[in-house]
């Protein structure tokens, strides 16, 4: 069987590991140390195939400490950040403060920042905004659930809120940008929306990027699907040529099983 892979790779391949809230900072350089030595047993190709893991802010420290003291070339970020620069917001963190840690990527309206904390579209795109200015690439996720599956609505749903957070991008910014299509009802339940559902989308979601920002931009943004990844689905949703990466939780936090799916090459289908 032939089969194309993500337009052969015009965009890095990006794996990205979210940790959500678990392993605390000693648990979390353990489980990087596994990583990093797991994928450098295997030579991973950091050229090929980027790697970052999104731990819980109290581990971001350590991460910083132990990828420049061992040299490693996983990237890392945060979880979420504030719309705002600094200020009286108890809890929150500024994606200033994530800069200065060294993080190149951040969380923006993961399903359960949308959902546990209402988060609203219009705080999304402020948040993205507020990523851009610290430099700090978003990773806007975006996605529906299991109602509004059923009744057929998921691109819609999905492009609203694509359209609500890109709001006022400059070009270069959506060219930076990131996206994770991430349906709902697929995370953590073991349900794995078919390569095809994540090729509609993330289609979907290029195409109305192009009309958005014009297709030279629109050709730049990877695309991640992210929902019950693991290492033995990852291959078949990545050969799907609109999808350039993925957004893996619960299997992120098993080093061997993360590290079979940033090696997802091994597994493609070729000639
Ligand atoms: O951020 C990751 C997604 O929520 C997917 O989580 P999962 O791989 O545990 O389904």
């Amino acid at each position: 069987m032939t089969t194309s892979t993500n337009g052969a790779f015009d965009r890095k391949p990006f794996i990205a590991g979210n940790w959500k809230m678990n392993m605390d900072h000693v648990q979390g350089i353990t489980l990087l140390q596994k990583l990093a030595w797991t994928l450098s047993d295997a030579k991973h190709d950091y050229n090929r195939v980027e790697v970052a893991v999104f731990p819980p802010f109290t581990d971001l420290r350590g991460v910083q400490t132990l990828v420049q003291g061992d040299d490693l070339h996983i990237a890392y970020g945060g979880q979420d950040l504030s719309p705002f620069d600094s200020g009286a917001y108890t809890g929150d963190i500024s994606g200033q403060f994530l800069n200065k840690l060294g993080c190149a990527y951040v969380l923006v309206g993961h399903s359960e920042r949308r959902t546990i904390h209402n988060e609203s579209d219009d705080v999304l795109n402020a948040k993205v905004k507020a990523a851009f200015k610290h430099g700090v690439t978003p990773v806007l996720c975006v996605g529906e659930g299991l109602e509004v599956r059923q009744a057929g609505t998921h691109v819609d749903h999905t492009l609203q809120q694509l359209r609500a957070g890109v709001a006022g991008l400059a070009n270069e910014q959506a060219a930076e940008l990131v996206v994770a299509y991430e349906p709902v009802w697929a995370i953590g339940t073991g349900e794995v929306a078919g390569p095809e559902d994540a090729q509609e989308m993330c289609a979907a979601i290029r195409a109305e990027l192009e009309s958005l920002f014009g297709a030279e931009t629109a050709g730049k943004p990877r695309l991640l699907y992210g929902g019950s990844v693991k290492a033995n689905n990852a291959a078949a949703i990545l050969q799907e040529r609109d999808v350039d990466g993925l957004l893996v939780g619960g299997a992120s936090l098993d080093p061997a099983e993360f590290a079979n799916i940033v090696r997802f090459e091994s597994h493609l289908v070729t000639d």
